[in-house]
């Protein structure tokens, strides 16, 4: 993956409206890995990443630039809020666990990958088992024709939920969850289940048996350590200057001196083994309408040297984030009803009316980006979306009006709804 900064730019662009200044320095950043790991060892040894604040109000695409970076760099991503730490020594999570958690993220991605290459061979034993259970052909399982049949089937317990990693919580509690099975003692019990759900507990229970556990911490801990990125929200949050009031940690000086040490480059163990931070891009935001980003500590204050500003977004732009990224609000509701035989097309005026009432909403309530967009559409389509199998239904500027108008004349209903 060596795309030059224009180049990820764009490819950021399909995800993201606007925003150009912080698309630029992300794009920059992921860039200098590249050249850092060009240089000779030791040269590359001295140069740290140079992390990147963004300054913008709520839902504008900060943590979306960060997690379509990570993503298309194939890089663990973590995403904590600065809110969320206290100081050592009072009750709350201490900064090392964003160590640990962003090590059990790349752990995780490396174990999809080597789990995802070895998919044929588990699945071809996942279906003997099967087939040897039932005394019937391998192929017979394959057709589907027993998918609803019982069967019993002995099971590691964690095996059981081969998607809890993905639907688990938060990132942060799907580090917890990871590192709580990581813990536990393998236990075998049987299960009855049907064949179709067995077939998947068994594909993911051989597949774990086939990947080397040991490469998968190795290629975890190096990934982590060389491509890691932490994103950390409401940075602003903790910079405000020394209260005036007593208690232990007015001013969330405390929170910034321990994330200090983890962002000037810290080792943590971890369960995977010595984590260290030295080369992990930090990238923090927030919104900095009460604080500056000069009332953090210096010291932070200068390991965070890129500074780049989003803009709030208007009717205009929600126009474009509606129809243009590659999976666009609308495109997602329009193959989501398509299943259910509704084909729904949105009329250029129908987005525009969608856009205008997300904006108005915006200024009226609260700016919450383009998280409105979702409320607004929601209610937009709720009727349609209630039905199955309306063949071709056009959504036009009079029926977006028609179903918004009653909850915008109510300021009270608006809160509510919108
Ligand atoms: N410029 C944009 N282009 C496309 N989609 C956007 C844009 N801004 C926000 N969105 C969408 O709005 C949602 C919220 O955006 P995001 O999570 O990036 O907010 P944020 O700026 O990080 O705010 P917060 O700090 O409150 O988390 C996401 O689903 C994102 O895809």
């Amino acid at each position: 993956m060596n795309l030059t900064p224009a180049e990820i730019v764009r490819e950021l662009d399909k995800h993201i409206i606007g925003q150009e200044s912080a698309k630029k320095a992300v794009a920059v950043a992921l860039r200098n890995r590249y050249r850092r790991k060009r240089l000779p060892a030791a040269l590359a040894r001295e140069i740290v990443p140079r992390n990147i604040l963004m300054i913008g109000p709520t839902g504008v695409g900060k943590t979306e630039i960060a997690r379509r970076l990570a993503r298309l760099a194939g890089a663990p991503f973590l995403k904590v809020e600065a809110t969320k730490f206290t100081e050592v020594g009072y009750v709350g999570r201490d900064v090392d666990s964003i160590v640990r958690d962003l090590a059990e993220a790349s752990y995780q991605m490396v174990l999809q990958e080597l789990k995802a290459k070895v998919a044929e061979r588990a699945t071809a034993q996942a279906e003997e088992q099967l087939s040897a259970l039932l005394r019937v052909s391998a192929f017979d399982i394959r057709s589907g024709r027993f998918d609803d049949q019982l069967v019993e089937i002995e099971v590691d317990e964690e095996s059981q939920l081969p998607f809890m990693g993905v639907l688990g919580g938060g990132d942060q509690m799907q580090g917890l969850g990871n590192m709580l099975k990581g813990l536990l003692p393998q236990r075998r019990v049987r299960r009855r289940m049907r064949v179709k759900e067995a077939l998947e507990v068994l594909k993911n229970q051989e597949a774990e048996r086939l990947v080397d556990k040991e490469e998968a911490t190795q290629e975890g801990l190096r990934r982590a350590q060389e491509d890691g990125i932490v994103f950390i929200d409401e940075i602003d949050k903790v910079a405000r200057k020394q209260g005036s009031v007593g208690g232990p940690d007015v001013s969330g000086e405390g929170v910034q001196r321990d994330l200090l040490p983890v962002v000037e480059g810290t080792v943590v163990s971890t369960r995977l083994g010595p984590v260290s931070t030295e080369h992990v891009l930090f990238i923090a935001a927030g919104a900095f309408h009460v604080s500056k980003p000069s009332d953090l500590i210096p010291e932070l204050q200068g390991r965070f040297p890129i500074r780049v500003e989003l803009s709030s977004l208007g009717a205009e732009e929600f126009e474009r984030i509606l129809t243009e990224p590659e999976s666009s609000l609308l495109k997602q509701y329009t193959e989501l009803l398509k299943a259910d035989g509704t084909e729904i097309h949105f009329t250029p005026e129908a987005v525009r009316a969608i856009a205008q009432y997300a904006h108005a909403a915006n200024r009226d309530l609260e700016d919450i980006g383009a998280r409105r967009l979702s409320t607004v559409l929601e209610r937009v389509l709720e009727e349609v979306s209630f039905q199955t199998d309306l063949g071709k239904v056009e959504i036009t500027k009079e029926y977006v009006e028609a179903r918004l108008a009653s909850v915008v004349a109510s300021p009270d209903l608006s809160r509510y709804i919108l």
